[in-house]
């Protein structure tokens, strides 16, 4: 569960969002939005990567403000387009995150089996395509025991084939650690690939469930 406490952000004096008093309950949020609505920036607030005024307060007691590295700790971003050192390797990579977020052993492993990513996640990063990149992204995000996955744009990219994949982690770790999910996306998800996801709108400087 995440709640907002007076949070407002704003650019250069322009407010982008203003929440108030806000909560979201555990679950899988796809967030809609027309460009420029605010998707990337309240996800990037969420993350901690962006400051903002308000606070931020998961599953009741971790709060951003007040306890960052443990909020951070448990709070994971893929970014739409991620950014990596492209000397380093996926595996280089994989290594880094679990250790930060003091993932079990071989935790790794059953993502990049499953995405197809075998052969070439001990490539340096310089080789990879950008659905390539994706998929490493991806499996970041899942590293650790997270409380929230944030996903801005994860499908975008990707290939037909790697979209239920994707969709059957984000079903299986809610199901399984009641993990939050908050994914933005310009598509149209089809329900049944996705069961139990709500929609949010970010429109308006707020957030909106839809009636
Ligand atoms: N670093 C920045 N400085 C000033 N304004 C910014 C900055 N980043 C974003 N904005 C503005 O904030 C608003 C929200 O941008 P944001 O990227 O969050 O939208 P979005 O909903 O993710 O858009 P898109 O769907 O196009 O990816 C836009 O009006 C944008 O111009």
């Amino acid at each position: 569960m995440l709640e907002f406490h007076d949070f407002h952000k704003a650019y250069n004096g322009h407010t982008i969002l203003r929440l108030p008093d806000f909560s979201i309950d555990s679950g899988i949020y796809w967030l809609r939005g027309h460009n420029g609505s605010g998707k990337s920036t309240f996800l990037q607030s969420v993350a901690g990567i962006l400051s903002f005024e308000g606070d931020i307060v998961l599953d009741k007691h971790l709060s951003i403000k007040k306890h960052p590295a443990a909020y951070r700790n448990k709070v994971n971003f893929a970014e739409a387009e991620p950014v990596f050192p492209d000397f380093l390797t996926g595996t280089d990579l994989i290594r880094l995150f679990k250790s930060a977020k003091q993932a079990p052993a071989r935790q790794e492993e059953p993502y990049v089996e499953s995405m197809g990513m075998s052969a070439y996640v001990t490539a340096p990063i310089s080789t990879y395509s950008s659905g390539m990149l994706k998929k490493l992204a991806l499996v970041l995000a899942f590293l650790g025991r997270p409380g929230c996955i944030l996903l801005d744009e994860p499908l975008t990219t990707l290939d037909a084939d790697s979209l239920p994949i994707l969709f059957s982690w984000i079903t299986e770790q809610q199901q399984q650690a009641g993990t939050t999910f908050l994914l933005s996306s310009h598509q149209e998800l089809e329900n049944d690939m996705l069961p139990n996801v709500r929609e949010m709108l970010v429109a308006g400087a707020t957030l909106h469930y839809p009636a």
